[in-house]
């Protein structure tokens, strides 16, 4: 990455020691695992990162105890309950609970150990249902939630402003992140909660392996969605860390968009899939577009390099070669 021109809004240069401790809350999920990935590739030798089963973030008195053992230099918290538009409409009580304590649990944890630097994500549902397009950071608290992932969204709010708080009356150094829509290798497939990227793959698939004629796909196709691949948001999480340093959370994405009509006639291409594609409107569209507006970290001197097509033929490979041992 170049650095910028111009040193832009809460540009800094602190390369992070390759033998700081990073705990990566969230480590097996699709953006901890990309994350860990590029963290070992940059030569990062002590990064760990329990699985819910060693340590449920929601349980208070164990995350304290973690954390005082462990002692961790860096937190990237990407762990959460998270799904897709189905699983947050149907669940918004533990999207709310589950979230909140995971914040809270780490946060405070963080702060109690005097963790220097931590990068918290949110995500783009934060922003108003209505907002202008491409939406900026400012955008944020400035108009009604969509219905169907309020509660997640106010979990992550909530999150901002904590990192946010600590900032302010702590004066530690934490940042926060929101991501678009994201897929790759290691995500959720599950045909019910999982997000749309993941869905079309696990259906075309299972369409063309079936030689179905006809496949079904929820909404109407026609809200917008950008897609940002996952490898490429672990590598801005270690840029932000150590090239950002300021208030205001930084929206990561591509800056474009597509119709979900689109974007399932790019997976089914992708898989070869030939049959008819249709659609049921009597399922949930969600927010008509929510495209970021990636100036910002733009002026940091990040950007996305994984392509679309080329991004979904790698997710899909993925699903293929671990469908059956992930139970997915
Ligand atoms: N996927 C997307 O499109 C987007 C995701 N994000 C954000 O990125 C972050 C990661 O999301 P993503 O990787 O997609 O989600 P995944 O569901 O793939 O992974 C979530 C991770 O969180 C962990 N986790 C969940 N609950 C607990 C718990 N109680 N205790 C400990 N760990 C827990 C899971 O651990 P385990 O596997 O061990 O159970 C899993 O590793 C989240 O903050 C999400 O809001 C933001 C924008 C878009
Ligand atoms: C990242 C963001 O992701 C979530 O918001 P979302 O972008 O609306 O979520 P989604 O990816 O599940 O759906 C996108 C669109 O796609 C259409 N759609 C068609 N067919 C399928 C389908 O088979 N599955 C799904 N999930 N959607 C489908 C669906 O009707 C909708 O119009 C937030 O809950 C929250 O998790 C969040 O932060």
């Amino acid at each position: 990455m170049s650095s910028p021109a111009s040193a832009p809004c809460g540009y800094i240069h602190r390369p992070l020691d390759r033998s700081a401790r990073v705990f990566v809350a969230g480590s097996r999920g699709l953006v901890g695992s990309a994350v860990c990935r590029h963290l070992e590739r940059e030569g990062f030798t002590d990064v760990v990162g329990p699985g819910s089963a060693q340590l449920d973030l929601r349980e208070r008195r164990a995350v304290l105890d973690w954390f005082a053992a462990t002692r961790p230099d860096v937190v990237v918290l990407a762990a959460a309950r998270v799904g897709g538009i189905k699983a947050n409409a149907t669940r918004p009580t533990e999207f709310l609970s589950d979230n909140l304590r995971i914040q809270v649990n780490v946060l405070d944890a963080a702060l109690e150990q005097g963790v220097e630097q931590l990068l918290f994500l949110g995500s783009s549902c934060v922003y108003p249902k209505f907002a202008d397009q491409p939406i900026r950071e400012e955008a944020l608290l400035t108009g009604a939630l969509e219905p169907t992932n309020d509660a997640y969204a106010i979990a992550k709010i909530a999150g901002l402003l904590h990192v946010q708080a600590v900032r302010r009356q702590h004066g530690l150094p934490w940042i926060s992140a929101m991501p678009t829509n994201l897929y790759g290798p290691g995500d959720n497939f599950h045909p019910e909660h999982s997000h749309v990227l993941a869905s079309l793959i696990r259906r075309f698939h299972e369409a063309r392996t079936a030689g179905a004629q006809r496949v079904v796909n929820w909404g109407t196709g026609t809200p917008r969605r950008e897609f940002l691949h996952v490898d490429d948001l672990a590598r801005a999480c270690l840029y932000l860390l150590e090239h950002y340093d300021a208030d205001g959370s930084v929206n990561v994405g591509t800056g474009t968009d597509l119709t979900i009509r689109e974007a399932a006639e790019l997976v089914a291409e992708v898989v070869g899939y030939q049959g008819a594609i249709e659609w049921d409107a009597a399922q949930p569209d969600g927010t008509p577009r929510k495209v970021l507006d990636v100036s910002r970290i733009t002026t940091l001197g990040w950007a996305p390099c994984i392509g679309l097509r080329e991004g979904i033929a790698e997710a899909y490979a993925w699903y293929v070669e671990h469908r059956r041992s992930a139970a997915l």
